[in-house]
């Protein structure tokens, strides 16, 4: 199929990528001109593992092409997806103006018949704003073409988006239109290799529903957990064991019940505050979802809490080495990350952070902690020990795992570890002569 994907960010080149592994032909578009521009160079403006490589194989038997001229590849095209942002608005709600003006831009060029896909996440009731707005711009040139709107949201995490969006759990479409969920059909079987019992069909706004609520149901785990891990370290038990406890109750599962420093990302926040001010437009006060954000930006400073509660309330003088920045593993993603709350709260009571993170540095530096003081960066996570009162693991990455715990031990001033990811087994600290401080366990 002839397939284009308006916004090349994470989900829009991910998609259009592994659109083009399989065989259909594929123009990702962005506004950003140096976006593109190094898309075209095969440099990746993102870390995602194994992009790169299926960027450039596709780019160069011409199954992956890029632009900036949406109005140059709509026609003939089969498919085109909207993939552009969706952040949060003034009010907590999405902001659907990327969105809308993808819809405008579209009407204004379109040649020939056409399914739009809302791949952005969107509130219910998004794609009668698109087919409104399409429909407006076609009136305006006085022309009468035939398109559809579907919702076909995304489900893909960073870090996994390759194996995600290749070997998907399922693949929703909303489509009110039978021959338009059959088109979307043939266009995901070549994912599904034994049938295609994975993709579900429903209707457009139960589509769009659908992927808040994934989100919020993932998110509502994590916040819980959370909730749980606080109790725990109240009452003397250990979260640890209890997440074992539970999550062997099949109804209940291992996944998204990790206790930490709270979730963090481009999704997770803005998709639990936009479903719960959906709710309050409706008229409906969700408060349980209200509840998952409200415990987890608390959930974002208990790791400060606890270094204040070691080294007090004053932190002149202090320097604490922090390993890892970004707001998960294997992606170099810094929206919400934990580390961004905890590093500025430290610094605000006077203390100075020496940060390594494998792939999340730049961001950290360019973007979301610029012009916060007294943070400097390092080539390796042994680099931030020497000077520094304590060390603080605030993302999972798997070289944090098992560590020289020797040089970990002499290399700070003294043997104290903040872990933010319940990484290590807090006996066998303790018996290696460290004061080992983790979420939802009372330090032994
Ligand atoms: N990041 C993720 O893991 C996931 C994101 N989503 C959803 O997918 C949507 C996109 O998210 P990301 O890919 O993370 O965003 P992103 O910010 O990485 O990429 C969006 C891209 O759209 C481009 N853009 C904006 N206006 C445009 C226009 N008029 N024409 C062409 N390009 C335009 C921007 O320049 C940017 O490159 C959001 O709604 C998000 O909630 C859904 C699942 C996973
Ligand atoms: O809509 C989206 O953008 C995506 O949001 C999440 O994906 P992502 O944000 O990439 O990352 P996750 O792996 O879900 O982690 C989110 C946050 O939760 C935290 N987390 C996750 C799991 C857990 O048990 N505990 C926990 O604290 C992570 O550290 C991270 O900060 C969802 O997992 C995807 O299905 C969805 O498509």
């Amino acid at each position: 199929m002839k397939i284009t994907v308006i916004g090349t960010g994470y989900v829009g080149l991910v998609s259009g990528t592994c659109f083009a592994e399989m065989g259909n032909k594929v123009t990702c578009i962005d506004i950003d001109q140096s976006k593109i521009n190094k898309l075209k160079q095969g440099v990746i403006p993102i870390y995602e593992p194994g992009l790169e490589a299926m960027v450039i194989r596709n780019y160069d038997r011409n199954t992956l092409k890029f632009s900036t001229k949406l109005s140059e590849n709509l026609d003939g095209c089969d498919i085109a997806f909207i993939a552009v942002g969706t952040p949060t608005g003034d009010d907590g709600s999405a902001d659907l103006k990327y969105v809308l003006q993808v819809a405008k831009e579209i009407g204004e060029s379109m040649t020939t018949p056409l399914i739009v896909v809302d791949k952005s996440t969107v509130p219910v009731g998004t794609a009668d704003k698109v087919r409104a707005t399409i429909s407006q711009e076609l009136e305006n040139r006085q022309v009468t073409i035939d398109f559809d709107v579907v919702s076909n949201p995304e489900f893909l995490k960073e870090g996994d988006a390759i194996s995600d969006f290749m070997k998907p759990d399922r693949v929703v479409v909303g489509a009110d239109n039978p021959a338009s969920a059959e088109k979307m059909k043939q266009l995901y079987a070549t994912f599904f290799r034994s049938g295609s019992a994975r993709f579900i069909a429903m209707d457009v706004r139960s589509a769009e529903m659908t992927k808040y609520v994934a989100n919020a149901m993932l998110a509502t785990k994590i916040s819980f957990m959370n909730e749980v891990a606080n109790i725990c370290e109240r009452v003397g038990a250990d979260v640890n064991d209890v997440r074992i406890g539970i999550g062997s109750d099949s109804r209940i599962g291992y996944s998204f019940i990790y206790p930490g420093c709270g979730y963090g990302g481009s999704c997770f926040p803005k998709d639990v505050k936009a479903l719960h001010r959906t709710a309050k437009e409706h008229g409906y006060e969700a408060s349980l979802i209200g509840a998952v954000e409200t415990v987890n930006d608390a959930q974002k400073l208990v790791i400060a809490k606890k270094v204040v509660k070691r080294f007090g309330e004053d932190l002149t003088g202090k320097t604490f080495a922090v390993w890892g920045l970004s707001f998960k593993p294997d992606t170099d993603d810094m929206r919400e990350a934990p580390a961004i709350y905890i590093i500025k709260d430290l610094v605000a009571r006077g203390a100075s952070i020496k940060a390594y993170d494998p792939k999340a540095m730049h961001e950290a530096q360019s973007f979301y902690l610029k012009g916060v003081s007294k943070v400097t960066y390092h080539n390796s996570k042994y680099e931030t020990l020497p000077g520094s009162d304590a060390m603080m693991l605030l993302t999972d990455w798997k070289e944090f795992r098992i560590p020289d715990f020797e040089e970990l031990k002499t290399q700070l001033k003294q043997p104290v570890v903040f872990d933010g990811r319940n990484q290590y087994d807090d006996k066998a600290m303790k018996d290696m002569g460290f004061e080992y401080f983790q979420i939802g366990k009372q330090p032994i």
